[in-house]
């Protein structure tokens, strides 16, 4: 087909799958190379025919004008932190607390995830398009960091699908993997500038530019780990069903998150990340418990920053890394 619009239509759709295959199923379809040939191609019949330029097309991810200063954003859903479990006893008093207050004796299913040590950041998707990403800041309040989180490849700029929510926000972390990190710092040893001392600093740092170019060209990913606002959807039943929909919606879920029947099972799940540790693409400090029924999360609430229904389970700390 010779109609200029159609074309790059089509393009935009290849990419876009491509991308789904590659950061959410982990899967490429076709080499790098394939996809850059792609990507040049929609990008000149973008310049041959501006206003077939859509928001979501892979070209519109690196802004160009740097920002004077970031919006502050006001969290709808408050943006909260996690209580701690340092030990096999505390894991077994949540558990136990959980089943006194919801008066059940059956045992409960939790989802168990590693909890990546990077940047809460909320992506807000309407009608499908990314209109909005903000850091955690104070819970309350975050920093719009939109024009650089759209620079993130692993953050869609279109949920995937014509089966969307009117308005969903997601929550979830952004982290830099290792090989980019020790990459960066060697780039930076290389141009005189400062180090970054961690992944999660430099990716702090990153996140946190004004000029979102200095954003696109750092190693970031993200990785969803919740849903916040929804309308325009039934709402999932379960934390491990809500996560599935986010995956088919095009967004990234880290592969290792499992549901468990039980502390014991969790207390397997905590040994096996522990040492599958040293050997992930990316740092984590602890893995997270969720009651994984939506219902009982509700009826268990929150204490005052944190909820009742889910718990941080924390490594030991790992030996500082030398720089
Ligand atoms: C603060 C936080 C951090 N993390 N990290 C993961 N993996 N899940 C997760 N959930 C969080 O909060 C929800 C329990 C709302």
């Amino acid at each position: 087909n010779n109609d200029p619009s159609l074309q790059a239509q089509s393009l935009r759709d290849q990419l876009n799958d491509w991308s789904y295959r590659y950061y959410v199923q982990d899967d490429p379809a076709v080499p790098d190379a394939e996809y850059d040939r792609v990507f040049r191609a929609l990008k000149d019949l973008e310049a041959q025919y501006p206003d077939l330029v859509t928001a979501d097309s892979p070209t519109q991810r690196v802004g160009d004008v740097p920002l004077d200063a970031f919006e502050q954003v006001q969290h709808e859903v408050p943006m909260l932190s996690l209580d701690n479990a340092f030990d096999d006893e505390e894991l077994w008093a949540f558990d136990k607390r959980i089943r006194e207050r919801l008066d059940v004796s059956e045992i409960i299913d939790y989802v168990a995830e590693p909890k990546l040590d990077g940047l809460a950041v909320s992506l807000l998707y309407e009608n499908g398009e990314l209109v909005r990403a903000a850091t955690r800041g104070d819970g309350q309040t975050g920093e719009n960091i939109t024009v650089n989180a759209r620079t993130i490849r692993s953050v869609p700029l279109k949920l995937r699908g014509n089966d969307v929510p009117k308005r969903l926000e997601v929550r979830g972390e952004v982290v830099m993997p290792h090989a980019g990190f020790e990459e960066l710092n060697a780039r930076q040893q290389e141009a005189g500038l400062k180090l970054f001392a961690n992944p999660r600093n430099a990716a702090a740092g990153s996140l946190r530019q004004l000029d979102s170019r200095i954003t696109a060209s750092r190693p970031l990913e993200f990785y969803a780990y919740s849903m916040a606002q929804l309308e325009g959807w039934e709402h999932p039943p379960t934390h491990s069903a809500m996560l599935d929909a986010l995956r088919d919606w095009g967004l990234r879920v880290n592969p290792e998150i499992r549901v468990c029947h039980g502390v014991e099972a969790l207390l397997r799940f905590y040994q096996g990340i522990l040492e599958k540790r040293e050997h992930l693409d990316y740092d984590i400090d602890g893995v997270v418990y969720k009651v994984n029924r939506f219902d009982w999360q509700d009826d268990l609430g929150f204490v005052s920053r944190a909820p009742r229904w889910a718990i941080a389970h924390k490594f030991p700390a790992q030996e500082e890394l030398t720089v």
